[in-house]
Order: C-alpha cells, then sequence, then structure tokens
C-alpha cells in the first residue's frame, strides 16, 4: 500500500529543547512502520552541510545570512526532502524557512519582504506539482522564554555565532516565531516548552495523536 509522505519540521529558539525530542518521535513513527528521514536545516546534505560551518562560523550580514540558507535549503529540498516524500517517508526536519524568517527576519531585522520572495522561489518547482509551494505539514513550535533557554544552553556547550547573541536578539527571535504562527495557525502546533521533559513529550504526544499520526502515548518518553 502507498502511503503519503509527512513532512514535519521543529522551531524554537536556541536551546529550546528540540533536539531532546526529535529522536524520540522517529522512533514512535518506526515503531508504527514508518521509514523515517531524520534530518536539519542548516543543513541535511553534503553541500549544504559545507554552508551550515559558514553561516554557524563565519562573519557576514543578514542577506548573505539568508542566501546561504536558501541556497542549502534548495538543495536539501531536491536532493533529499522531496524524494522522501516521494516515497512515502516521514521527514522530521529540525528546522526550516520558519527559521530565517525569525533568525534573519525578526533577529537580525532584515526586510520580510525578499525572504518570501526567496521562499518562493527556493520552494516551487520541487513539489509533483510545479506550482505548489514545499510546506511542512505541521510545523512544531516549541516556545520558550529567552531567558530559560539561556540559562539552559549555559550549562550545555560551547555557543556558536547564533547561540552567543544577546538576550534581547532571542526575544526578537522568539517574536518572529510568534508571527509566523499567527500567520498559519493550522501548519503550526504550539508547544508549551517551559516544562520538565516528560512533560513536553505528553504535549507532543497529543499532537500526534490528534493527528491521527501516532497512537497516543505511542512513543518511548526521552526522560
Ligand atoms: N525540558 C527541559 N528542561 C530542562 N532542560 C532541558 C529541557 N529540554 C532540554 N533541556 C536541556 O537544554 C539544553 C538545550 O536542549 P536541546 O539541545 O534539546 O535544544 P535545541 O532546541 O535542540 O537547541 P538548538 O536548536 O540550539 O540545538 C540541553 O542541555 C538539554 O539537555
Ligand atoms: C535554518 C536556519 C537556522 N539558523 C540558525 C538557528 C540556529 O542558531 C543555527 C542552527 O543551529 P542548531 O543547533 O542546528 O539549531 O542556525 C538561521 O539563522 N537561519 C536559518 O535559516
Amino acid at each position: 500500500m502507498s502511503r503519503t509522505g509527512l513532512f514535519i519540521s521543529f522551531e524554537g529558539i536556541d536551546g529550546a529543547g528540540k533536539s531532546s525530542h526529535i529522536k524520540a518521535l522517529a522512533d514512535a513513527f518506526s515503531a508504527q512502520g514508518r521509514e523515517v528521514v531524520l534530518t536539519r536545516e542548516p543543513g541535511g546534505t553534503p553541500l549544504a552541510e559545507k554552508l551550515r560551518a559558514l553561516l554557524l562560523g563565519d562573519a557576514m550580514d543578514p542577506l548573505t545570512e539568508a542566501l546561504l540558507a536558501f541556497a542549502g535549503r534548495r538543495d536539501h529540498l531536491v536532493q533529499v526532502i522531496e524524494p522522501a516524500l516521494a516515497r512515502g517517508d516521514v521527514v522530521l526536519c529540525d528546522r526550516f524557512t520558519d527559521a530565517t524568517f525569525a533568525y534573519q527576519g525578526a533577529g537580525r531585522g532584515f526586510d520580510r519582504a525578499p525572504l518570501a520572495q526567496l521562499e518562493r522561489l527556493v520552494q516551487t518547482g520541487v513539489a509533483p506539482d510545479p506550482a505548489q509551494l514545499r510546506e511542512p505539514d505541521l510545523t512544531v513550535w516549541f516556545d520558550l522564554p529567552a531567558e530559560v533557554a539561556a540559562e539552559r544552553l549555559s550549562h550545555a556547550r560551547l555557543p556558536d555565532r547564533f547561540e552567543a547573541q544577546p538576550l534581547e536578539f532571542f526575544r526578537r527571535v522568539a517574536q518572529g516565531y510568534a508571527d509566523r504562527a499567527g500567520a498559519a495557525p493550522q501548519r503550526f502546533a504550539r508547544i508549551d516548552a517551559n516544562h520538565a521533559r516528560a512533560l513536553v513529550w505528553q504535549q507532543l504526544e497529543a499532537v500526534f495523536a490528534q493527528r491521527g499520526w501516532l497512537p497516543a502515548a505511542a512513543g518511548q518518553d526521552p526522560q
């Protein structure tokens, strides 16, 4: 029986807790007999991973950041995401275009209109209907106050170029995500990430169960 592919992205400010749960969701889908492609942006292909290293490591202006993000995205869509969706796989993508609007748009203050043009250019001509704008079927947004994320990250790892930004930057990024979610409420599911992992996981289970994509309490609690 052929299955419809599912494209799910995960968003939030740095340290919001996405990575802690994406793998558990992949396991839950695999347990249902689904093929899962676990991927990320920036990155996801050899070329896009090279662009990721530049984006996270080298100083550049916001337009250059956006162009690198969208160049990697095009390669990622063509090489990985579209073929996986055509096979009927579940694609779990740690960040996608909402991150460009949140980080380069809201965080850096770059004009949203050219970002929207790039979004259309890069995300059409890839799906079976060439006019279709390829977007995630669902975007799971981990909403966490910037101060809490900063506190979590202070115990975690050496910051990259974005993680080293001040609190105010992340407040703007968080608002950028809120704006994107407000503009596409049917695509977004907001998770209140300001809870212990087990409670965050329960919210995720509810989101996927409501859509009939996973049975309730299907996966392993990552605690
Ligand atoms: N619910 C939680 N409560 C407390 N700490 C948490 C919680 N979830 C994750 N953490 C911790 O917060 C830090 C950031 O988590 P994680 O790497 O999963 O976030 P992320 O959203 O993937 O971040 P990034 O996008 O920057 O990679 C890690 O040290 C993780 O152990
Ligand atoms: C897709 C995308 C990402 N970013 C930023 C957001 C994060 O700070 C890093 C990625 O790091 P992670 O640990 O893998 O989450 O890149 C961005 O600025 N613009 C984008 O389009």
